[in-house]
C-alpha cells in the first residue's frame, strides 16, 4: 500500500485495519478461488495463485495485487433517474482476475445472463461475498470462464430512499502476467478445444488493464442509446465481450454484425 497517496481523513484514520481486511481477501479468500479454479482446471492445486496473485513485498508492477473501492450510492431524484434512465452504472465487465463484492440487502446489482441476454438481480446473502469473474481470468482460460458483464440499477420501489455501501476488492494478476491459456498448459481446457484464438495478440496484463481503463468514460465509445457499448477491438479482443456465449461468436462473426472501432493502442 502506498502510503503517501492523498486519502481522505477517515480513510487515513483506519489505514491499518482497511489494509488488513484487503490483506486477508487477497492471501485467504483469493488463495481459495485459485484453488477452487485449480481443481476445475485440472491444475495442480496451488498453481493459479501462485503463477498469477502471489505477493512480492516492494514490488508493485510485477507481484499479484488489488484495489479497493468503497462506493456509495445515494438514492437519486426522480429528474436525475430519467437522466439516467434508471442505471447508475452502465453494463461492463472488470478487467482484473476477480473482484469481489460486499453483499448487502438493496437489490440494484445486476448480472447480464449470457445466453438470453436477460438482467438479473443479485440476492443478498448475509456476511457474504459476490464474487465476479474479470476478463483477466477469461483470458487466462481462453474463454471457458466468462468474464461477468453487470450494472447497478435503481432498486425496487420499496428500497427507493436508501443509501448503498458496498466494499470492493478488485483483484489483480501480476502486470507482466501473459493473457492467453498457454501457460496453464490445462488437460482440461485442450480436451474441451480451449485454445488461443489466433486473432488474440500476446499481451500481459498491464496493456490490458492500461487500455481498457484509457476507454472508461470515453465518449467515442459509450455515446450510444442501447444499452450495448459500441465494441472496440483491442489486441485482438473485443474490450466487452456481450456476444460471446453464442455457440458461432469469433471476431469475424462480431465484425459482420457490429460497428467496431479499433484505437490505437
Ligand atoms: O456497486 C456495485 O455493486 C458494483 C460496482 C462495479 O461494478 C465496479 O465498481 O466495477
Ligand atoms: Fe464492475
Amino acid at each position: 500500500m502506498k502510503k503517501e497517496n492523498n486519502y481522505p481523513d477517515i480513510v487515513k484514520e483506519y489505514l491499518t485495519e482497511i489494509a488488513e481486511y484487503y490483506r486477508f481477501l487477497h492471501q485467504d479468500t483469493l488463495r481459495k478461488i485459485c484453488n477452487l479454479s485449480d481443481i476445475v482446471l485440472e491444475l495442480p492445486e496451488g498453481f493459479i495463485y501462485d503463477k498469477f496473485y502471489s505477493v512480492t513485498e516492494g514490488e508493485l508492477e510485477n507481484s499479484g495485487g488489488g484495489a479497493g473501492r468503497f462506493m456509495l450510492y445515494d438514492a437519486m431524484d426522480s429528474e436525475d433517474q430519467k437522466k439516467v434512465d434508471g442505471t447508475w452504472l452502465r453494463g461492463h465487465s472488470d478487467s482484473g482476475g476477480f473482484t469481489f463484492i460486499t453483499s448487502q440487502p438493496i437489490l440494484s446489482l445486476q448480472i447480464r445472463d449470457y445466453y438470453t441476454g436477460k438482467w438479473n438481480f443479485v440476492g443478498h446473502t448475509p456476511n457474504g461475498l459476490i464474487v465476479n469473474i474479470g476478463d483477466a481470468m477469461e483470458f487466462i482460460t481462453g474463454g471457458f470462464f466468462k468474464s461477468s458483464i453487470h450494472r447497478v440499477v435503481n432498486p425496487p420501489d420499496d428500497q427507493a430512499g436508501f443509501r448503498r455501501l458496498v466494499l470492493i476488492y478488485f483483484c489483480k494478476p501480476k502486470g507482466d502476467a501473459i493473457l492467453d491459456p498457454t501457460a496453464l498448459n490445462s488437460s482440461k481446457l485442450q480436451r474441451l478445444g480451449y485454445v488461443k484464438p489466433k486473432e488474440w495478440e500476446i499481451i500481459d496484463f498491464k496493456a490490458w488493464n492500461n487500455e481498457k481503463s484509457r476507454l472508461f468514460g470515453k465518449s467515442k465509445v459509450n455515446d450510444t442509446q442501447s444499452e450495448e457499448p459500441k465494441l472496440v477491438l483491442l489486441y485482438g479482443r473485443l474490450h466487452e465481450r456481450w456476444h460471446q456465449a453464442e455457440s458461432n461468436f469469433s471476431l469475424e462473426e462480431a465484425e459482420k454484425r457490429f460497428e467496431i472501432l479499433k484505437i490505437d493502442v
